[in-house]
């Protein structure tokens, strides 16, 4: 289990902010931070990797207090057994991709680790490469093969996707999935794409100034109560457009484009770029916009 109980005064543009957190994780759990800018979500990760300490708190991981303020316990970041994979992809630049990796790799740690992420994260014919010859995916599959070599019993992901198109993103998605599960991680993701989310996750936390306001399976925390439908799909609306009386929404629901017929009332608050779900009762799609 991981107990994570953090306080701290966040010094934010409005003025003083506590962040309290106060969460436990089941190894193996796929958890999601999501909230409004300036939440404290990146905060909370850098408090459970050691680069931020909290006024007081605990953490323990699997029976291992890594951090007590009360018993002055404070691991270092590289005492803590966890990877870490930010937006920016953060390579070595003057080190080839094999480099970048080996780099990581502990004293004495046998560099069989390093083949096995090159075959899973298919960086094999990229080794020799340079990041800066590399796509935005590309590098981010370095990145988290990166943050895997020391083997880490956290996988902390902070929106490591959103510089990336959605085909690039869908794919790396992918890949988190599978390292998630082949290495039985504990992953504690920070994202804004509730399509991810539900895809990735298996709890969300919402947080809001500082405070989980509430937790969940994501589906049913971003599927609004009043909707009871047969099937649903979240997806970004692309375009909206008035068709003689009814309206015509273009939603990119994965990498599908579905067209749905609206009414006036149903498009009122709709603009290109919200997240809406998608789903159909017998055979009338109904249109509904998330959060
Ligand atoms: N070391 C620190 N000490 C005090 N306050 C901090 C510290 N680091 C960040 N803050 C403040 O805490 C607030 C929350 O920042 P944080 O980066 O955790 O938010 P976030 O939810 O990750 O936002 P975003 O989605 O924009 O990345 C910000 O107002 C920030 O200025």
């Amino acid at each position: 289990m991981i107990q994570l109980l953090l306080h701290k005064k966040l010094h934010t543009a409005k003025g003083m902010m506590p962040l309290d957190i106060d969460l436990a994780i089941t190894p193996g759990e796929f958890v999601t931070l999501y909230g409004a800018s300036g939440a404290g979500k990146t905060s909370t990760l850098r408090m459970i990797s050691g680069l931020l300490t909290p006024d007081n708190g605990k953490l323990v991981v699997n029976d291992v207090v890594w951090l007590d303020t009360s018993k002055k316990t404070n691991l270092k970041p590289q005492q803590r057994k966890l990877g870490f994979v930010f937006q920016d992809y953060a390579l070595f630049p003057n080190m080839s991709v094999l480099k970048n990796l080996e780099y990581a790799l502990e004293k004495h740690q046998d560099n069989s680790i390093i083949t096995e992420l090159i075959d899973m994260m298919e960086l094999g014919e990229l080794q020799h490469q340079k990041p800066s010859t590399l796509s935005g995916g590309q590098q981010q599959r370095v990145a988290l093969a990166r943050a895997l070599v020391q083997q880490p019993e956290i996988l902390l992901l902070d929106e490591p996707l959103s510089a990336l198109d959605t085909k690039m993103r869908i794919k790396l998605q992918d890949y988190i999935l599978k390292v998630h599960q082949k290495y039985k991680l504990t992953t504690i993701l920070v994202s804004h794409n509730i399509g991810e989310i539900i895809k990735l996750s298996d709890r969300v936390c919402l947080l809001e100034q500082g405070k989980i306001i509430k937790s969940g399976i994501p589906s049913t925390i971003f599927a609004t109560h009043q909707m009871s439908a047969k099937f649903q799909f979240t997806g970004e609306v692309l375009s909206i457009q008035k068709e003689e009386v009814v309206f015509i929404v273009t939603v990119l629901i994965g990498t599908n484009v579905v067209k749905v017929i609206a009414q006036e009332s149903e498009i009122a608050n709709l603009t290109t770029g919200d997240t809406v779900i998608v789903a159909s009762k017998a055979f009338n799609p109904v249109i509904q916009k998330v959060l």
